[in-house]
């Protein structure tokens, strides 16, 4: 328990300042303030490569409690720029904790703060939206830190895979008998993603951000997939022209989040920013394929564009919207009816948050299964 009474500052870039005490490291960060209203899993939170460039602000107000094990990671290090709580747990206690929750943060230079009434710092964000914020425990002086958070990078117009992607291709090994092969672009993957396809008996080939089709087709990829990621779809123009020449080409495709966002794109749609976005592990969404409605993990600041109430005609044939959010009808799904293309915009892979949603890695199995090679296509069944 380190520098828990030193006092800290945050700042939003609209002038609204917090007062707390400095928490995990000693300094000053930068980034975009958004909040997240999981209950739990803080660790996989904060190693989330999504949340790169992002401060983080827990709504739930107790923090570290289970302290950190070595199993909960979801990459190899923390990604947020920068993390604010209300009330950090004393002490950790659970029997896989392996350290405590502030150490981790200080060891790897997390700027935080606490003692900050998280509340009312999120009702701020809900009312005005996501925005830029500045949190310094060196300088006490907000309207000197509010000029550095007003020249700090904006999120929109981001482009972050290569900050965040694995410099050499990695594999993970399918679990049992292994039955097929994905190459999975790496725009910022999280760990859970490659075991729920081990699971399955699939074995994927982690490949840097800067891949091309070639690269993935030479791991003996049956299928790909489009990974989670942080920064601003709009600018991944690579991940898309790769997506449309995967279609192209009629190999099976899945992604998640800003793997969704990238297929939106390919197909032709455009991508917005949310006011202040989807964060947590209770988002309602509805697969309108099934009539079903699971609790799903959410991470997006960003959506598609597209209309809900039709097949829409793209370059690559129908496409329909799959899943929606019950809260704010937000297209949290697309399906691509004449080449085997879908993708969804949050977290089957959970880590953390409930496991409704898993049964999409088993539609991505049997999608891979009914071609077993590029060339395959929806059923007339699932043309309906
Ligand atoms: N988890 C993700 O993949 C996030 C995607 C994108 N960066 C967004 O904020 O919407």
């Amino acid at each position: 328990m380190t520098n828990r009474r030193r006092p800290a500052i945050l700042v939003l870039e609209d002038g609204r300042i917090f007062r707390g005490e400095a928490y995990g490291s000693i300094g000053e960060t930068f980034g975009e303030a958004v909040f997240t209203t999981g209950m739990t899993g803080y660790q996989e939170t904060l190693t989330d490569p999504s949340y790169h460039r992002q401060v983080v602000v827990q709504t739930a107000p107790h923090i570290g409690n289970t302290g950190v094990n070595t199993e909960d990671d979801e990459s190899s290090r923390i990604w947020v720029a920068g993390y604010v709580v209300r009330d950090p747990a004393r002490a950790s206690s659970n029997w896989r904790a392996t350290g405590d929750l502030e150490d981790r943060l200080a060891t790897e230079g997390v700027v935080g703060i606490s003692g900050v009434d998280t509340r009312a710092l999120t009702r701020h964000l809900r009312e005005r939206g996501a925005m830029r914020v500045g949190i310094s425990s060196r300088d006490d002086d907000p309207q000197a830190l509010l000029e550095r958070v007003r020249q700090a990078p904006e999120m929109t117009g981001a482009n972050l895979s290569a900050e965040v992607t694995t410099e050499k291709p990695y594999t993970v090994r399918a679990e049992g008998e292994h039955r097929f092969t994905v190459a999975a672009l790496d725009l910022g993957i999280k760990r859970n993603v490659a075991r729920r396809l081990a699971a399955r008996g699939v074995t994927t080939h982690v490949m840097p951000a800067s891949s091309t089709i070639d690269d993935l087709l030479a791991m003996g990829a049956d299928a790909v997939f489009l990974s989670p990621g942080p920064g601003d779809p709009a600018t991944a123009d690579h991940p898309v022209a790769l997506a449309r020449e995967v279609m192209r080409r009629e190999i099976p495709l899945f992604g998640i989040c800003f793997g969704s966002q990238i297929l939106g794109r390919a197909l032709g749609f455009g991508t917005y920013k949310l006011g202040y976005g989807h964060r947590g592990a209770n988002q309602p969404v509805l697969d309108r394929t099934t009539g079903k409605v699971e609790v799903t993990s959410h991470n997006h600041g960003f959506a598609v564009d597209a209309p809900l109430n039709r097949v829409i005609d793209t370059d690559f044939g129908g496409v329909e919207v799959s899943h929606v959010c019950l809260n704010d009808n937000v297209v949290e799904g697309l399906r691509a009816k004449d080449v085997p293309a879908f993708t969804v915009q949050y977290h089957p892979e959970a880590a953390a948050g409930p496991h409704d949603a898993d049964y999409l890695f088993d539609r991505f199995a049997e999608l891979i299964e009914r071609g077993g090679r590029p060339g395959t296509k929806l059923s007339e069944d699932e043309r309906a």
